[in-house]
């Protein structure tokens, strides 16, 4: 069992320099995404808790999660990865996807929410980090409609998009779409679909926007501030 604090630690809520400050690579209005509560759950706390995970392409999205998973033993699920996934089981919308993939596009929602929902419910953990979910408004609603949730909190990593397209040329996994064609494909997808997603969720004060530009424990400080003031407790 694991629970959260009623309230955000003073670190927060007091200094609040971590994100208050922080001016958008893409001039977001972040200070719309503060709140002095802890975000409630739509399913009155009975259900996991749920951190979704944006950025745009190369931001670092995986490379933080992986040390959230080591720091706080949340299940990471990555949407990329599980739509990877199955295009390499030859399933019947591997084609369908690497298409879309390819293109930089966003592949259907009923199916990368299908194939999380068969995760999620096919594991006993109560805490899920959701890495590259939701890419669009579509996305967003998809989910709510079909897993009946929402989340808990919404993680965004910052990043210039000059820097995002030097990571992700410099990223070689062999991935189809780690091409500065598709790359530049990708930045436009991200600031049409998946800014208005973000914006979204800081106008519900949900947002916590990580500046993602320094080394990768410098930004894993900004991450632990976080949860750090969210008190999460692994009992
Ligand atoms: N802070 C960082 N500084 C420089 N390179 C980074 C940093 N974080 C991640 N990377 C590298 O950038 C590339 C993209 O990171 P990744 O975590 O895959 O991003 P995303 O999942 O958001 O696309 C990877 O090669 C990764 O090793
Ligand atoms: N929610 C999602 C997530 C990824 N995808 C597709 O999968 C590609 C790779 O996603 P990813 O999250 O692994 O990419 P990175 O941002 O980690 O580089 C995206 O560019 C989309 O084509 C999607 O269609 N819908
Ligand atoms: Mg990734």
């Amino acid at each position: 069992m694991w629970r959260r604090a009623a309230s955000l630690s003073p670190f927060i809520s007091s200094s609040g320099s971590l994100i208050r400050n922080h001016q958008t690579a893409y001039n977001l209005k972040i200070w719309e995404s503060f709140t002095t509560e802890i975000p409630t759950q739509v399913k009155g706390g009975k259900g996991p808790f749920i951190c979704f995970v944006l950025g745009g392409p190369g931001s670092g999205k995986g490379t933080q999660c992986a040390k959230i998973v080591k720091n706080y033993g949340l299940t990471h699920l990555s949407a990329g990865e599980l739509l990877r996934r199955e295009i390499a089981s030859n399933s019947e919308y591997g084609t369908t996807i690497l298409n879309t993939i390819k293109e930089g596009k966003i592949v259907p929602s009923e199916v990368t929410v299908s194939l999380i929902q068969k995760e999620m419910e096919s594991s006993d953990s109560k805490k899920f980090l959701i890495d590259g979910f939701p890419r669009s408004e579509e996305n967003r609603a998809a989910f709510e409609r079909i897993m009946g949730a929402e989340p808990d909190i919404v993680l965004f990593f910052d990043c210039p998009e000059e820097e995002m397209v030097n990571r992700v040329l410099n990223r070689n996994e062999g991935r189809v779409d780690d091409n500065i064609d598709t790359v530049r494909k990708r930045l436009q997808v991200f600031k049409a679909l998946n800014l208005p997603v973000i914006n979204y969720y800081a106008r519900r004060g949900k947002l916590y926007t990580i500046n993602a530009v320094g080394t990768v424990d410098e930004i894993f400080e900004q991450v632990r501030a976080v949860f750090a003031a969210l008190k999460l407790v692994t009992e």
